[in-house]
């Protein structure tokens, strides 16, 4: 059987070039948006559905977590990590320098990975989002222009753009999470050894009760489970009501965590647990 897989695309995104890397030739399908991926894992259109997560410079990608959490709750069948390179890329014809360049394009968490760059050497360049570093690469190779992306060495090779200058990420240790969803975790074959396995958890507190987030985290400390992030989101029912996300560095097992849940829905919280997945970095 083929497996087929959906990234947010399209061709020589970052979310791509994690596809490429962890996993081998099978179908892969590019979607225009990280909804539109979601959904298509949701409506078994396609098998396994990547999209990225969290960035170390810029963070959470909200979109992909609020959307998980408030409209399509899939499973997550592994985490994969990729280093970050952020170039300045042009149309191969344009010849001018930084300074004739009139507006850069990329997804906001390529242009926030390079704030500085862009202040210090395009300070009068506009900025124009889209929905992913491939779609601004393509846009900047659709006619010689004063057009910017910013993306990788493969949005270059796939749309034939000239890298303008290399490594404009404001800080050296980029990387970037990226969540393999589906619903049949047995087809997911990644061609890698993974790290750790880690298991994320959906927690909402009581109301208006003091103390209730230090006991949540006390939960964890006193088994010794190792929390590597925490995290509040709006739940979207008014000012000062909050989800916690809490990823614990170990996979689910049938006591620890039952224990969690139980200590914590005695004091009035609410526990799902989101997932438990192997994590895996890739180096490209
Ligand atoms: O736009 C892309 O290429 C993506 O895959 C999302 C993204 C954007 C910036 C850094 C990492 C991933």
């Amino acid at each position: 059987m083929t497996v087929s897989i959906g990234y947010l695309g399209p061709k020589g995104t970052f979310t791509k070039l994690a596809v490429d890397t962890a996993f081998n030739g099978e179908n892969k399908q590019s979607f225009d948006t990280i909804p539109e991926c979601i959904d298509a894992v949701e409506e078994e259109k396609i098998d396994i559905g990547v999209v990225p997560l969290e960035n170390a410079i810029e963070g959470t990608v909200q979109l992909t977590v609020d959307y998980l959490i408030h409209q399509v709750r899939l499973p997550v069948a592994a985490e994969i990590v990729v280093p970050i390179q952020q170039h300045l890329l042009v149309h191969p014809e344009f010849t001018g320098g930084l300074i004739d360049i009139r507006e850069v394009h990329s997804h906001s968490h390529a242009i926030a990975q390079c704030h500085q760059y862009i202040h210090q050497h395009l300070p009068d360049a506009s900025i124009r989002y889209t929905t992913s570093t491939g779609k601004a690469a393509e846009i900047a190779g659709e006619k010689n222009t004063p057009i910017a992306a910013i993306g990788n060495r493969l949005a270059a090779s796939e749309y034939g753009l000239r890298i303008m200058k290399e490594n404009i990420h404001d800080y050296p240790n980029n990387h970037t999470r990226f969540l393999v969803l589906t619903k049949n975790k047995d087809i997911v074959k990644i061609k890698h050894t993974s790290i750790l396995d880690k298991t994320t958890v959906l927690i909402t507190l009581p109301s208006d009760k003091a103390g209730a987030l230090h006991q949540v985290l006390s939960a964890f400390a006193w088994r010794k489970m190792n929390l590597s992030k925490i995290e509040s989101r709006p739940m979207k029912t008014g000012l000062g009501h909050y989800f916690f996300i809490i990823d614990v560095n170990q996979p689910y097992d049938d006591v620890l965590f039952p224990g969690v849940k139980g200590e914590l829905e005695a004091l009035g919280c609410n526990v799902t647990i989101l997932g438990t997945y192997p994590v895996y970095q890739m180096n490209i």
